[in-house]
């Protein structure tokens, strides 16, 4: 049985950790879909090594980036550090990103994009993890705001 971590953080200012666990837990029953909230965004990679350390495949990461310069510092320095945790252990990590500043100062709209954008990269794994991406690519799918289509 395969294991599904995810790692999400208390500086978030929406939930998208239990979004995201309850739809891997809808798309792949039989998983074991494990789950470590750590302080902020650059925690994330210690919490995604000892999921996988743990026995997760793969994890997925929910990250809550705020406005400021040094909060982009912040996830820039994540990224990487999560880049190179996939390189040194193999496991898929997916790096999903909020930026406080999408919502456009709309509290309510920032909510709708980080329960979409959680919601989708869930799938994404799941997709990944069973049949393949292959039959969407190409198709502007989006996570966050509606799907952008394929341009024919
Ligand atoms: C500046 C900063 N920005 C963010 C952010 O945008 N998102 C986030 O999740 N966490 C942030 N943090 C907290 C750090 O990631 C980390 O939790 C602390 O530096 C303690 O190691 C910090 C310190």
């Amino acid at each position: 049985m395969s294991c599904i971590g995810v790692v999400d953080t208390t500086f978030a200012r929406v939930d998208m950790g239990s979004v995201a666990v309850e739809e891997l837990k809808n798309l792949l029953p039989h998983a074991v879909v494990k789950r470590i909230t750590v302080p902020g965004i650059k925690n994330t990679v210690w919490g995604a090594l000892r999921l996988i350390k743990d026995g997760c495949d793969a994890v997925i990461v929910l990250g809550w980036v705020g406005p400021t310069q040094v909060d982009k510092y912040s996830y820039l320095a994540t990224s990487i550090g999560l880049i190179q945790l996939q390189i040194a252990t193999g496991a898929l990590v997916l790096d999903v990103t909020v930026h406080e500043e999408e919502g456009g100062g709309d509290e309510k709209k920032l909510k709708e994009i980080a329960i979409d954008r959680a919601r989708k990269h869930a799938w994404n794994l799941a997709q990944l993890l069973t049949e393949g991406l292959e039959k969407y690519a190409g198709k502007g799918l989006r996570q966050g705001y509606p799907h952008a289509g394929e341009i024919l």
